[in-house]
């Protein structure tokens, strides 16, 4: 679904991005670790069309992004670390907004489902958002990646600010999204939810991919040991 073909991205002349190669699948959640500045947010910057690699290819569904961005970007959605919608419409008129923006015209009922499958509870869909947590709000961006019929969801630090109760929810709604045949491609630090909610776990340092695991095959204790190894 997802592919990085020798990425490199360089910033006047310094290489923050080094010969990156990824895959995602279907059904993955790829979580990607790395210091502050290692890489991460650029990696995503470049697949959404913010950035242009200097070399290389990020691809979604085979689809180079530079070539082929109107329809890359139909196929994917981004959840920021602060997701960013209108504070005095509630959670309903954001996503009716932002699925008309994205060419999808729904009714209440259709709306009101995309954010109960986003776990939003029924009382909150008519609130202003400015009465909505952090957890709250990022439901609501899964509601608007669900009704734009996304492929793949990008986050930025999805779990930073949450309490546990909120991460668990996140952590059970990002298996349901991926369950269905889609993928999520994060940046987080949060080594023990990445072990939790991954399928893969990939490491950067100074732009480059140094490790990758298959969460299956490692533990919690054991990815924080590489990963403080590495850093
Ligand atoms: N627009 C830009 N101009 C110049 N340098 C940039 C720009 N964007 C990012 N960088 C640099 O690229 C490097 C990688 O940054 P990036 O944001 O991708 O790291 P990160 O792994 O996401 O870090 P964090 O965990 O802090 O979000 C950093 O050294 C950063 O200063």
């Amino acid at each position: 679904m997802l592919q990085a073909i020798n990425l490199t991205k360089e910033f006047n002349a310094r290489p923050v991005l080094n010969d990156v190669n990824l895959t995602v699948d279907k059904n993955e959640v790829y979580c990607l670790l790395g210091q502050n500045g290692a890489g991460k947010t650029t990696t995503i910057n470049i697949f959404l069309g913010f950035l242009e690699a200097t070399s290389g290819q990020a691809l979604v569904n085979g689809k180079d992004v530079r070539t082929h961005r109107v329809q890359t970007n139909r196929m994917i959605a981004y959840i920021p670390e602060v997701v960013q919608l209108y504070g005095n419409l509630s959670g309903l008129e954001n996503l009716d907004f932002f699925s008309r923006l994205t060419g999808f015209t729904y009714t209440t009922g259709e709306l009101t489902r995309f954010l109960r499958q986003a776990g939003l509870q029924p009382e909150a869909h008519t609130r202003r958002l400015t009465t909505y947590s952090k957890g709250m709000r990022q439901k609501v961006g899964i509601a608007i990646a669900m009704s734009k019929k996304a492929d793949v969801i990008f986050m930025d630090e999805p779990t930073s600010g949450l309490d546990p109760k909120a991460t668990a929810e996140f952590t059970a709604l990002c298996r349901e999204f991926v369950a269905e045949g889609r993928s999520i491609f994060m940046a987080t630090h949060d080594i023990f939810n990445a072990v939790h909610v991954g399928t893969r776990i990939g490491i950067m340092k100074e732009g480059r991919l140094v490790h990758e695991r298959v969460t299956r095959d490692i533990d919690a204790h054991q990815l924080q040991q590489l990963y403080l190894e590495t850093i």
